[in-house]
């Protein structure tokens, strides 16, 4: 049975037990008030008595003025006494009804009371016919007083009664008010009690009451919070596998660290960061990317800046007294926590996240360290992917002994630039360059020293041309190089740079210095010497061919 049911239950048998209590004072009142009643009729028969008794009285006095004055003045007391007594009669004979004892003395005094007033009444009568002197012997006999005198005795014995009966009567009114002060008192105390433990249950209820709303509400509100944290982990996990997806198509770093710059900032609101990676001579770290716009850390660092990257483990801080790292640009302000992870991948620590920002409580602190652990490892992940990507597509575009471009790139490239360059109304030259005499440096010398000098020749050529032209090798010791937005004299004068650069190149073989190789070029340029690649390649192959049979070691210019 719940709380409430009990004290529904408790208060019903406090109302019932307090009307219980209240009928014993009211049943006490009940006989009080019987008492006084009875005594007010006591008091009333001995009133009506003396009302009798003075009736008589008067009526004697009124008779005696007339017998000696026989003035009929005299009589009016007599008369009015006769209009009194049957008045007086009446209500004590009604006083007595169920009384038998008492009717019986009552008849006894009336019968008196007709004999004295009988007598009276013969007494004048005599005195007004025959005279005094006629009266004064019936006066003499004086039975009038002796009916008067058996009257009082008969009335006294009854005043003698009632009054005793009255003192009884006073005394059991005393008893009882004194019995009815104590029960009122008794049904006061206990209704009290009642009262005051139907208070203490209901306090105890009204208390449950409220810690069960309390606990209910902390309830509700602990459902809220883990409401809205698991609506932020799926948020958080949305837009992580969003992110995910997005890098999944992406090979170039710098495109990945703008990417994972721009999800962390949707990701992680109200913090900032920046992602850092290792550059390859792994000496210092570079800023990829920041987010959240006011990123409080170095655009480079090298790796005893950061004591994370030092203990090779997440490093916080967030008090004063927490070991800072060097990189914060500024003083560290506290309570702005900050945290650097290692991005490690495959065991190799790639670069490094910083976040500033962390959230203060301790509970809120642990989560959102745990899920930045998370983020950092699938960053980590996705960035050891795109450069596992870079490297493969390196691979395949480029040619591994003298780590130019190969010839499947350079037919994709010349087509994409060929287009380009023509949109924009502009020239594009094409430079091929071959070996002289090569075969003769792989017989004299041997394949290893006919590498070498390829490597050699590789190397001239790419530091003499711009950053954005593009050399590959076209195959064996051809070598074609594409100068986008480049005209016909100017890919001349770049050919002639490199004939001159591959003849100064200084050969060390097997410990001897070796005759400096020479190479033959052809030149042509779009669209003088053709419209597609296949006749640009073809006018700058038949330069080269001529540039071979001219006496090699010399640049030729194709036909227009
Ligand atoms: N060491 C080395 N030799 C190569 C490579 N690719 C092609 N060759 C050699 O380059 C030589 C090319 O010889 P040829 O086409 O006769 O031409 P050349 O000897 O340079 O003579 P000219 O071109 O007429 O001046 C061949 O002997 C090929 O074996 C390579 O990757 N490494």
């Amino acid at each position: 049975m719940d709380a409430e049911k009990k004290l529904n239950i408790a208060a019903g048998l406090v109302f019932v037990l307090i009307l219980l209590i209240a009928v014993v004072p009211y049943r006490a009142s009940l006989s009080t008030r019987a008492t006084v009643v009875e005594l007010g009729r006591i008091q009333n028969r001995e009133e009506k008595f003396e009302q009798l008794i003075d009736a008589l009285r008067d009526a004697e006095t009124g008779q005696r003025g007339f017998l000696i004055t026989a003035k009929d003045s005299y009589l009016e007391p007599y008369h009015v006494a006769l209009g009194e007594i049957p008045d007086a009669r009446g209500a004590l004979l009604q006083m007595v009804q169920a009384q038998p004892q008492e009717l019986a003395a009552l008849e006894e005094i009336f019968r008196m009371v007709d004999l004295k007033l009988k007598d009276m009444a013969h007494m004048i009568e005599v005195r007004r016919a025959k005279g005094l002197a006629m009266a004064e012997p019936v006066i003499a006999v004086e039975r009038g007083k002796e009916y008067m005198d058996a009257l009082r005795q008969l009335i006294a014995v009854q005043q003698a009664h009632l009054a005793n009966r009255r003192g009884e009567l006073r005394q059991e009114l005393e008893r009882k008010s004194q019995d009815a002060f104590a029960v009122e008192v008794g049904a006061t105390v206990a209704n009290l009690l009642l009262l005051a433990l139907l208070m203490v249950a209901m306090t105890r209820v009204l208390k449950a009451r409220q810690a069960t709303a309390a606990l209910v509400q902390e309830t509700a509100n602990t459902l809220g919070r883990s409401a809205a944290e698991a609506e932020r982990r799926n948020v958080q996990m949305e837009v992580s596998a969003e992110m995910l997806q997005a890098l999944g198509s992406i090979s170039s770093a710098a495109e990945t660290s703008r990417i994972i710059a721009s999800y962390c900032a949707k990701l992680l609101p109200g913090m900032s960061g920046t992602v850092y990676l290792y550059r390859s001579s792994r000496d210092l770290l570079e800023a990829q990317a920041s987010w959240g716009g006011n990123s409080s850390s170095v655009e480079q660092l090298e790796p005893k800046d950061c004591w994370a990257l030092q203990r090779g483990r997440a490093h916080a801080t967030r008090n004063a007294g927490d070991l800072c790292c060097a990189h914060y640009a500024q003083q560290a302000v506290f309570p702005v926590g900050r945290l650097c992870i290692p991005l490690v991948t495959q065991g190799e620590v790639i670069g490094l996240i910083y976040f500033e920002g962390l959230a203060e409580d301790e509970a809120s602190l642990k989560a959102q360290q745990q899920m930045l652990d998370r983020l950092t490892e699938q960053i980590a992940l996705a960035l050891s992917n795109v450069r596992l990507r870079e490297t493969l597509r390196m691979q395949s575009i480029i040619d591994p002994l003298t780590g130019l471009f190969n010839r499947r790139y350079m037919d994709e490239t010349l087509k994409r630039e060929l287009g380009r360059t023509e949109r924009k109304g502009l020239p594009l030259s094409l430079i091929v360059l071959d070996l002289d005499h090569f075969k003769r440096v792989n017989d004299t010398f041997g394949h290893d020293a006919g590498d070498l000098l390829l490597k050699s020749v590789a190397n001239q050529v790419r530091d003499n041309i711009r950053g954005s032209d593009l050399a590959c090798r076209f195959g064996g010791e051809e070598l074609v190089l594409i100068l986008p937005e480049c005209d016909l004299a100017t890919a001349l004068e770049r050919a002639e740079r490199i004939r001159v650069a591959i003849a100064s190149i200084d050969l060390l073989h097997a410990g001897q210095r070796r005759a400096a190789p020479t190479a033959s070029f052809g030149v042509s340029q779009f669209p003088l010497h053709g419209a597609d690649a296949t006749a640009l390649l073809k006018a700058a192959d038949q330069a080269l061919y001529r540039a071979k049979h001219s006496g090699r070691n010399r640049v030729v210019e194709a036909k227009p």
